[in-house]
């Protein structure tokens, strides 16, 4: 055995994740209106003004039909961990559909790559803690997600409303805290510059205080999706 095929099979899909690194690392940095937060651990940015706030609101609308309590991986999570609502957009729909590209040009990815927009609402009290986005190989839905586009690369967050109080995306590794703002992509990797799984993305969607936080996510795989 090769040293690279030892090294693929200790971490599964680590050039694909590479590769995609260097893509959209160099959309982002090609692009002024990207903001690079200031860290060396992580590559995390984020683009105001993504959505109008017409585009928001219609959006958060589309959160309230579609929002159910959230699921995570049975047994990989305690119960509480996330207590958000989610809820999965049909991806032939129209505002779903430009959104997702308006994404995957942002950060210069085929759609292929992206897991269906994710929509979530956080109540006063829920939240999201201490995760991280790349799947752990050693878990059983590995098995699947495997063969369902392979490790995650890129998250893509986009805020929809100001919260009147909490509900920070948190990097507790990095000591960065975001505070959501209507219309703000936050876009990061979870791998580092070698495909390797970036630990220090370590992140939390933290309780909401006062009033609500919609969300819309969108994961990039390293190899096609679905
Ligand atoms: O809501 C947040 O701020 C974080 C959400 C998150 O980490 C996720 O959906 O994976
Ligand atoms: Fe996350």
């Amino acid at each position: 055995m090769t040293d690279t095929a030892t090294k693929t099979t200790k971490v599964p899909d680590q050039s694909a994740l590479a590769r995609v690194g260097r893509t959209v690392r160099a959309r982002l940095d090609a692009d002024p209106k990207a903001y690079k937060v200031p860290t060396d651990k992580a590559e995390i940015y984020a683009i105001g003004d993504f959505l109008s706030a017409n585009e928001c609101r219609k959006l958060i609308e589309m959160i309230d039909v579609v929002a159910s309590p959230s699921s995570l991986y049975e047994g990989t999570y305690k119960d509480g961990f996330r207590t958000s609502y989610t809820g999965n957009f049909n991806r032939d729909d129209t505002t779903v559909k430009m959104v997702s590209r308006r994404i995957d040009d942002a950060l210069g990815l085929s759609g292929e790559l992206g897991e269906t927009m994710q929509g979530q609402r956080y109540l006063p009290g829920q939240q999201f803690k201490d995760h991280h986005d790349y799947f752990y190989p050693t878990e059983n839905y590995w098995k699947m997600e495997r063969k369902n586009g392979g490790q995650r690369s890129w998250t893509a967050m986009l805020f929809l409303n100001d919260v009147q109080a909490g509900g920070a995306t948190s990097f507790p590794e990095l000591g960065i805290s975001i505070e959501p703002k209507a219309g703000v992509l936050l876009t990061w990797n979870n791998a580092k510059e070698d495909g390797t799984p970036n630990e220090d993305t370590l992140h939390a969607g933290t309780p909401v205080t006062l009033g609500s936080k919609y969300v819309i996510t969108r994961w990039y795989r390293s190899r096609k999706w679905g």
